[in-house]
């Protein structure tokens, strides 16, 4: 499902932030990616995403070469993808509702199905109920969590999340990781960067380790 081949990516300031990457990850598994701040774990995710392209090397998501896909095509391709960062970006004027709304209003779906996704994604995060808060209103748990229904109202195929639970305590953390697993096991492609080791190794999914821009040790097989 992802494919890094000899991936490197240097900044324009000359940084190189990923030297010479190789990793796959199958459809439907689930991996960790950690990692000192620092490392490339966020470059990473955004190489994926096309937030960001490599320098060198060769990315294949979902069978597509991200290299062959032009600007006019990234939206589409993004279509497939799921993104959570750890500061949610959640828009303060808008309800959770129209939150979460957001990516299928961009889509240019109808206003019943919008609805009918919205509080299924809702119902899956356990905020039904409040569809109609404002952001502000909500602990960050469920800030967090509503960040989350949002990236996965249109069920993207794969879903990344960058330190999803960076501000979370230990107890909120393990609830928002037990969400990911869910959507893991009903065939989602997972992979997370986390700096949160005694969290993720009690997950029992592999975790790939990355030290200043280099792949560094594979735990297990993803
Ligand atoms: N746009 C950019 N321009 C130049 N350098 C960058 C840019 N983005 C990241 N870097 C540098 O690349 C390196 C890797 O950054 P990255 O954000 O991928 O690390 P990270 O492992 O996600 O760290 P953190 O856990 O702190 O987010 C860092 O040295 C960072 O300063």
């Amino acid at each position: 499902m992802i494919l890094l081949r000899n991936v490197t990516k240097r900044y324009p300031n000359g940084h190189e932030a990923l030297s010479r990457i190789n990793l796959s990850l199958d459809r439907g598994a689930m991996a960790f990616l950690t990692g000192h701040s620092g490392a490339g774990k966020s470059t990473l995710l955004k190489l994926i995403s096309l937030i960001e392209r490599p320098s060198r090397g060769q990315i294949v998501v979902n069978g597509q070469n991200l290299e062959s896909l032009s600007a006019r095509q990234v939206p589409y391709f993004r279509r497939q993808i799921g993104i959570i960062f750890q500061d949610h970006h959640l828009l303060h004027d808008r309800s959770v509702f129209d939150n979460v709304a957001l990516p299928l209003v961009i889509q240019g779906y109808r206003q019943q199905e919008i609805a009918r996704r919205v509080r299924a994604a809702l119902d899956k995060v356990g905020l039904l109920h409040k569809e109609n808060a404002e952001p502000v209103t909500l602990s960050t748990g469920e800030q967090q969590r509503v960040g989350i229904a949002r990236a996965v109202v249109h069920k993207p195929a794969i879903l990344l999340a960058d330190e999803p639970t960076g501000n979370l305590d230990p107890h909120l953390s393990r609830e928002i990781m037990q969400l990911f697993l869910r959507f893991n096991q009903v065939g989602t492609t997972v992979m997370i960067a986390s700096h949160d080791l005694n969290l993720i190794s009690s997950l029992g999914k592999p975790m790939v380790h990355l030290h200043e821009g280099r792949l560094h040790r594979r735990e297990a097989e993803a």
